[in-house]
């Protein structure tokens, strides 16, 4: 089958590698020249663990090529899938004008009958305003079919997702078009939901919704347990061996960040409010976020009297490990209000460190290893578990002014800490 794919983010590039990879000839577009001239060398402009190396070889194989020219990238497309982004708006729902000028550019340049697939997160009824812009400005006469395949990969471990994902969900209003893009998948061998459209739009949102009300729902426990005296990973261990509940997504910690669940959550509330519906139960899970996104600046402030020239080494910066994106990284946040406070920030992560240059406080220094950051540091903050972050030995924070560690992730066991002669502050533990 000949692809197209719009947008080249971390699910465009994914989904047009992925696809080739199973056979498929694929043409990725995107209106970021500089990117498509990376990609056509076969260097992704992400992170993203293997990536590379499936770039290259479907490029060598002749299955996958890039371009910036709509025209040039519907030519001979069977099918075409958007995958443009669909960022967060100052009033929290979607903003949807990339989607829509994908729209206008689809409908400009196609010239025989084709399907159209969203890939992207959409609002639901944002595929019928897809189909209705195709085919007001459609300047040949063909026929358009939509359908609503939305994605479920995670950053960091995209490719292992694409390939052994839980389920494939096809929204379409008929079995023809449906059971293209299901032969399309086939080669993935992955279990596949058919629904209609709304329903589609709707099972992205209420998935992500879900997945970040269990871990607003596990910081206010391990609040609790704080309190009480408790363990939080016992009770998250001990909750999630019932199988109704499941054991994946409670880990307590700083709250989540990334490109999804903040503007998700965000936008499923507008999407209810403008059915007037009030979804009280998700305002909690954003309210609860936005606490615990702070939680270890708190904490420092308990524990220093001041924070005026204290040495605070920050020791990850991507909002989860294994990638460098930095949109809604909880580093964002914290380093700004220990700027604020007067303390001297000095950041490390493995990867992230070039596109957090641009993101973060001018006032930040940054250092090239874990042990480079903590020296002389008064307190060092883990925001990011990377491996090299989490593996490391207590004695590697003896080289602070004092081993005082305050931990967003809950890298460390408590008791190793303690005998390693660290003053360990976690969450929930
Ligand atoms: N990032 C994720 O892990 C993830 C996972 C599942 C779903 N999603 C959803 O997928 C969508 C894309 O997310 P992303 O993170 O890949 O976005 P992104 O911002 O990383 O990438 C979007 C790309 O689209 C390009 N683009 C914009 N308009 C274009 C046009 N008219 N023609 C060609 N290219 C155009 C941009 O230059 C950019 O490279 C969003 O709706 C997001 O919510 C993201
Ligand atoms: O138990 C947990 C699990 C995750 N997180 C945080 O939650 C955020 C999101 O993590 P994750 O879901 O692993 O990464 P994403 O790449 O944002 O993936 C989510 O968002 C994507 C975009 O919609 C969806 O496709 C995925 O299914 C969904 O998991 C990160 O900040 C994590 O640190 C926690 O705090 N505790």
């Amino acid at each position: 089958m000949n692809i197209s794919v719009v947008g080249t983010g971390y699910v465009g590039l994914v989904t047009g590698v992925s696809l080739a990879e199973i056979g498929h000839h694929v043409i990725c577009i995107d209106i970021d020249e500089a990117k498509v001239e990376q990609m056509k060398q076969g260097i992704s402009p992400i992170y993203e663990p293997g990536l590379d190396e499936l770039m290259s070889r479907n490029i060598e194989a002749g299955r996958l090529t890039f371009t910036t020219n709509h025209k040039e990238g519907f030519h001979l497309a069977d099918v075409i899938y958007i995958a443009v982004g669909t960022p967060e708006k100052v009033d929290g729902s979607a903003n949807l004008v990339f989607i829509e000028q994908a729209a206008r550019d689809i409908a400009k340049y196609i010239m025989k009958d084709i399907i159209v697939v969203t890939k992207s997160t959409v609002p639901v009824g944002t595929n019928d305003r897809i189909l209705e812009i195709i085919e007001d400005n459609q300047i040949h006469n063909v026929q358009i079919d939509i359908v609503a395949n939305p994605e479920f990969l995670r950053e960091g471990s995209a490719l292992m997702d694409s390939f052994n994902g839980d389920r494939i969900v096809i929204g379409a209003n008929n079995v023809y078009e449906a059971s293209i893009i299901e032969k399309i998948n086939e080669p993935f061998g992955l279990p596949i939901y058919h629904t209609d459209i709304r329903s589609a739009e709707l099972i992205k949102y209420a998935s992500n919704a879900f997945l970040a009300t269990k871990i607003s729902f596990i910081n206010e426990i391990a609040a609790i347990c704080e309190r009480v005296g408790a363990n939080v990973e016992h009770v998250a261990k001990g909750m999630g061996m019932d199988k109704r509940i499941g054991g994946e997504f409670l880990n307590a910690g700083i709250g989540y960040g990334g490109s999804c669940f903040p503007k998700d959550t965000k936008a499923l509330i507008q999407i209810a409010g403008n059915v007037a519906y009030d979804f009280e139960l998700l305002k909690g899970v954003v309210n609860v976020n936005q606490k615990q996104r702070t939680l270890l600046v708190d904490k420092l402030n308990e524990r220093f009297a001041t924070l005026v020239d204290k040495r605070i080494a920050v020791l990850g910066l991507a909002f989860k490990p294994n990638t460098d994106d930095m949109r809604e990284a909880a580093s964002i946040i914290i380093t700004e209000r220990l700027i604020e406070k007067g303390a001297i920030v000095i950041a490390y992560d493995p990867v992230a460190m070039e596109n957090a240059r641009g993101i973060l406080h001018a006032d930040i220094l940054y250092a090239n290893s874990v042990q480079e950051t903590l020296h002389d540091a008064d307190a060092a903050l883990v925001l990011t578990e990377w491996d090299e972050i989490r593996n490391a030995d207590p004695t590697v924070f003896h080289s602070m002014k004092n081993p005082i560690v305050f931990d967003g992730r809950n890298c460390f066991s408590v008791d190793v800490m303690r005998e390693g002669g660290v003053e360990y502050w976690s969450v929930g533990r």
